[in-house]
């Protein structure tokens, strides 16, 4: 069994995330945070967090939008990589990354395999539907057939994307510190369809992972 020892840190982009989390995590060792929306305001905000206090993991949680057939509405996705998926340049050829075009800065994150192992093992045991694949970090949300279908070709590993996750590990990394993402779906990634996001759903399923992991870490 996995048991952390010290202080965790854990970002969300907006208050309802941070307040789905608290209903779920009541523990005197965690601080939940806002990261606000985008990859550059989360860096800063967790950079800020990490200045003011020590701690000794650091996990940004909140909602995402899930690739069809690969996460469904309400299920939990917990990454084995972070990996940033807009940071690059288009080419008649396709996407080539940061690190394909050899600025030699990483744009994919690991975890820790033996915390991801042991929380997603007690999120299939408390009946909760959870996966670990990796989490995409985008800038802007996916509004397209067109987009959506070459992100899923470039990265068919890849169950869900949002917004914060690659700027929340860049600064953890800066410490030395391990990371997590842990997302709740509350929409499918494809054609703009905001009616569809089912954020009360994804934001009940937060809340319940968060007891779950106040359990495991
Ligand atoms: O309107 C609300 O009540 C509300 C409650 C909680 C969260 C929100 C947000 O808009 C959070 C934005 C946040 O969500 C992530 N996200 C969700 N779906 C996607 C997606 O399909 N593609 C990219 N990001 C997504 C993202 O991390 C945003 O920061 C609203």
């Amino acid at each position: 069994m996995y048991k952390l020892n010290g202080r965790i840190l854990i970002m969300t982009s907006v208050q309802a995330e941070k307040e789905a989390v608290l209903r779920g995590w009541h523990d005197p060792r965690v601080d939940v945070v806002l990261a606000g929306v985008g990859p550059v305001a989360a860096a800063i905000n967790t950079m800020k967090a990490l200045n003011a206090n020590t701690y000794d993991l650091v996990i940004n949680a909140g909602i995402a939008g899930g690739f069809a057939n690969r996460a469904e509405i309400g299920s939990l996705v917990i990454a084995n990589e972070i990996v940033c998926a807009d940071l690059g340049a288009e080419s008649p050829d396709g996407f080539l990354s940061l690190d394909e075009l050899g600025f030699g800065s990483s744009t994919r994150v690991g975890v820790d395999e033996s915390i991801v192992l042991a929380i997603s093992s007690a999120l299939s045991e408390a009946g909760l539907i959870a996966q670990t694949a990796p989490i995409l970090t985008l800038s802007k949300v996916t509004g397209t057939a067109e987009s959506t279908e070459e992100l899923m070709e470039r990265e068919p590993k890849a169950a869900a994307e949002a917004m914060e996750g690659y700027g929340v590990a860049l600064a953890a990394q800066e410490y030395n510190l391990p990371v997590l993402e842990i997302r709740a779906i509350s929409n499918t990634v494809g054609p703009r369809d905001r009616e569809g996001w089912r954020i009360k759903d994804a934001l009940i399923s937060l809340e319940s992972a968060s007891k779950v992991l106040m359990e495991v870490l």
